[in-house]
């Protein structure tokens, strides 16, 4: 796991970045496309034989700009971590604020590499930056060949025809398009949370589950019941997941992620889960009652049993 390190904080050596070869982006999901945009960056630094580094900030500039409609794919703590497994020597994010954003695409590139220019910066054709986004691949070619600094703009890694981006991603999920969502990820979808604490009035429905409690800006996922494997003390467990507010408890129920986990039994109250979604069964249903919901999530949990 390479070291996370944020400019200009105490202790950040700037000279981590001089010579340097980056792919540089927002990169929310860590998709296949910025996966593939990270390798060519890392067999480039190869061949130059310079470090590796993965380029970007420590917020999704969507939290200051919308933050209203924010969705992520995941949590800046995790897309910082899940960079770091890439196989780059170092993420480096910059600290963004509504003052860096706003600085033209000349000043943006003087605050950011001044003193310490990169050899090389990969990013892909549509990279913008800059007050308003106006800076692109002819501005940061521009600076760079003043600068010493080669830019390589990739063509768009596309799939079924279309470029792979985390906002293609975020609207398969709105819609429950999983399957197709987990292509383009690469990987399963995630989410990761704490287990709440019981209510402890011991509803005993012949299933337990672990409820989680997702940030509204993470909801990305269409409610509904999912198949999924969870990662419990480094353990996987398959599991039964129902997403969104339960629709015959709504009044008493509080979690936004409700997780069955199939043979297992134990408290793992307080703990951290990571639950990686694989298959959408069915949307949320309202039951007349009680004893409806109870079958039909048993006769879900075997389906996951047989078939995940
Ligand atoms: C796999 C699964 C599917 C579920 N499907 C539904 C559903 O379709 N409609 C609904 O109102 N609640 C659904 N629930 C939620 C349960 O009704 C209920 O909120 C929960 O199991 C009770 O847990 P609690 O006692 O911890 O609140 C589902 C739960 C699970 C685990
Ligand atoms: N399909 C792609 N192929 C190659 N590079 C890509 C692709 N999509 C994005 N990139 C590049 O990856 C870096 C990170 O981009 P960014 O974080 O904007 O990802 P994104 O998936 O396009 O996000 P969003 O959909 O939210 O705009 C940038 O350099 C960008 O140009």
């Amino acid at each position: 796991m390479a070291e996370i390190m944020f400019v200009g904080d105490e202790g950040f050596d700037p000279r981590v970045l001089s010579g340097a070869t980056c792919a540089f982006g927002v990169f929310d999901g860590v998709h296949s496309a910025h996966r593939f945009l990270i390798d060519q960056a890392r067999s480039d630094a190869r061949e130059r034989q310079t470090r590796a580094v993965a380029l970007t900030f420590d917020i999704d500039p969507d939290e200051l700009f919308r933050a209203d409609s924010l969705r992520k794919l995941m949590s800046n703590e995790d897309r910082l971590r899940e960079l770091s497994e890439t196989g780059v020597d170092a993420v480096v994010a910059f600290r963004f604020s509504r003052a860096f954003a706003s600085l033209s695409p000349e000043a943006f590139l003087e605050r950011a590499f001044a003193g310490r220019v990169p050899s090389c910066i990969h990013v892909g054709q549509n990279f913008h930056f800059g007050s308003k986004a106006s800076g692109g691949i002819a501005e940061l070619t521009a600076w760079g060949s003043a600068h010493g600094m080669t830019v390589r703009a990739h063509d768009l890694l596309s799939l079924a025809d279309m470029p792979v981006s985390a906002t293609r991603i975020r609207a398969l999920l709105q819609r429950g398009a999983i399957g197709e969502a987990n292509q383009l990820l690469g990987r399963r979808f995630r989410i990761r949370g704490r287990v709440l604490p019981g209510r402890g009035e011991g509803r005993d429905m012949g299933f337990r589950t672990a409820n989680l409690v997702v940030p509204q800006e993470n909801r990305v996922l269409a409610d509904g019941v999912y198949g999924a494997y969870a990662h419990v003390r480094g353990a996987t467990y398959k599991a039964a997941v129902s997403v969104g507010v339960s629709l015959v408890f709504r009044d008493e129920a509080t979690a936004t992620c409700e997780v069955h986990l199939l043979d297992f039994s134990g408290d793992i109250y307080d703990e951290e889960i990571a639950v990686d979604f694989d298959t959408r069964i069915r949307p949320m249903i309202e039951f007349d009652s009680v004893e409806e919901l109870i079958e039909t999530v048993k006769s879900n949990i075997e389906w996951i049993r047989k078939n995940l």
